[in-house]
C-alpha cells in the first residue's frame, strides 16, 4: 500500500522586495516520517514553512498539507498542524499550566482540564506545571514549546530550529519524543543546522538560496553527491588549511579534531592539490563523505541568487 503525502507541494515561491527567497520548491513528506529541512542561514526554510502551514501565501506554486489546499484551504491547515516557531513564543509570566490552558482556549478545545492534564503528562511536565515559563531553562522550555504546538492533536508538526542553544541531553529526549510521535502516524518536518539531527531524520531536503540542492535519505544524499573526501592527518596541519582552500577543484576543507576533511568532486584536482602539500609528516587517505562535507561542498559549488542579484543590479547601473 502507499503511504500517503502529508505534504505534497510543487513549484513553491516567494519574493520580497522583487528578490526570491523561496525559488520553485517541491516538497513532498510522507504521513508518519520525519523530514529534516536543511540549509544555511536566510536559505529560505522558515519561509518555506510559513508557508505549508498557511501563515504565508505563496506567489506561486500548488499543493496540498494533509491533502488540503494551501490556498483555498489555509485556515483548516492552521488547525490540524502544530508549528513550533524559532523564537520562544509563550507567556514567560504564565505558568506552563496556564500557557497551556490559554492555547486550548484559544484552539476552543473540549473538556479543557482533561486536556491540559493529559498534554502535561505526555510531555513530562506535570511535576513542573506551576513554574513560570520564563524561570525554565532552555530544554524546558522547548518541551513546553512543544506540548504547546501538540495541544490540538494536529496531524503534521513544524519544527523551526527547535532545538537551537538545547544541550545534548535535552535534545536527545526531544528527538525521542518526535520518533515516538512519528511511530504514532504525526508527520514531522523539522529544520535544522545539526548534523546529528539530520542524521535522525528518515529523509532530509536540502535548501540553499531558496532553491533544492538535494533531497533523499542520508546514504543517498551522500552517494548521489559523487563528493571525493580525504582525510589528513599528522603535524602541521593547520599551516595546510589556507592553501588548500585556495586551490582549484577543492570544494570543503574541515578539520574536525585531529583531522581535517578535504573534499571535491574532480578527483585528479583534489589529488593535484593533496600533492602539493604532501610530505612525510602527513597521512592522507581517502575517505568517506560525511553530510557536513557534502552540504558545505554544496553551497560552494552553488549559484549565489543573492550574488547574481547584486551583478545583475551592477550591470544595469
Ligand atoms: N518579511 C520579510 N521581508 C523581507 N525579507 C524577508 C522577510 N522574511 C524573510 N526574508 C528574507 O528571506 C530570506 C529567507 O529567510 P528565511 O527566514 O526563510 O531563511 P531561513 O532558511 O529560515 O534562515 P535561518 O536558518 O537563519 O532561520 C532571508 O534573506 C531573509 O532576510
Amino acid at each position: 500500500m502507499v503511504t500517503p503525502l502529508a505534504i505534497d507541494v510543487t513549484g513553491l515561491s516567494k519574493a520580497y522586495d522583487g528578490r526570491k527567497v523561496v525559488d520553485q520548491v517541491n516538497i513532498q513528506v510522507a504521513q508518519g516520517s520525519i523530514c529534516g529541512f536543511l540549509g544555511p542561514n536566510g536559505s529560505g526554510k522558515t519561509t518555506t514553512i510559513r508557508m505549508l502551514c498557511g501563515l504565508l501565501t505563496p506567489d506561486a506554486g500548488s499543493g496540498t498539507c494533509l491533502g488540503l489546499d494551501i490556498f483555498k484551504d489555509a485556515a483548516k491547515i492552521k488547525r490540524q498542524v502544530g508549528y513550533m516557531t524559532q523564537k520562544f513564543g509563550l507567556y514567560e509570566d504564565l505558568s506552563i499550566r496556564q500557557n497551556l490552558d490559554f492555547i486550548a482556549r484559544l484552539f476552543e478545545l473540549p473538556q479543557r482540564k482533561d486536556t491540559v492534564d493529559a498534554c502535561l503528562e505526555r510531555l513530562g511536565l506535570s511535576a513542573r506545571q506551576s513554574q513560570l515559563a520564563g524561570s525554565l531553562s532552555g530544554g524546558w522550555k522547548q518541551r513546553l514549546a512543544l506540548a504547546a504546538c501538540l495541544i490540538h492533536q494536529p496531524r503534521l508538526l513544524l519544527l523551526d530550529e527547535p532545538t537551537a542553544g538545547v544541550d545534548p541531553r535535552a535534545r536527545r529526549e526531544f528527538w525521542d519524543q518526535i520518533h515516538d510521535l512519528a511511530a504514532q502516524g504525526i508527520t514531522v518536518l523539522v529544520s535544522t543546522h545539526y548534523m546529528d539531527e539530520a542524521e535522525r531524520c528518515h529523509e532530509l531536503v536540502y535548501i540553499a538560496y531558496g532553491k533544492i540542492l538535494a533531497r533523499g535519505t542520508e546514504a543517498q544524499i551522500i552517494a548521489d553527491s559523487a563528493l571525493k573526501v580525504w582525510t589528513l592527518q599528522g603535524q602541521g596541519l593547520g599551516a595546510l588549511l589556507a592553501p588548500l582552500k585556495s586551490a582549484p577543484g577543492i570544494l570543503s576543507v574541515a578539520a574536525f579534531g585531529n583531522a581535517v576533511h578535504v573534499a571535491g568532486l574532480d578527483e585528479n584536482l583534489v589529488l593535484a592539490a593533496l600533492d602539493k602539500i604532501r610530505n612525510n609528516e602527513l597521512t592522507i587517505t581517502p575517505n568517506r563523505a560525511n553530510l557536513e562535507d557534502v552540504f558545505i561542498s554544496m553551497i560552494a559549488s552553488a549559484p549565489d541568487n543573492f550574488t547574481l542579484d547584486k551583478i545583475r543590479t551592477q550591470v544595469k547601473t
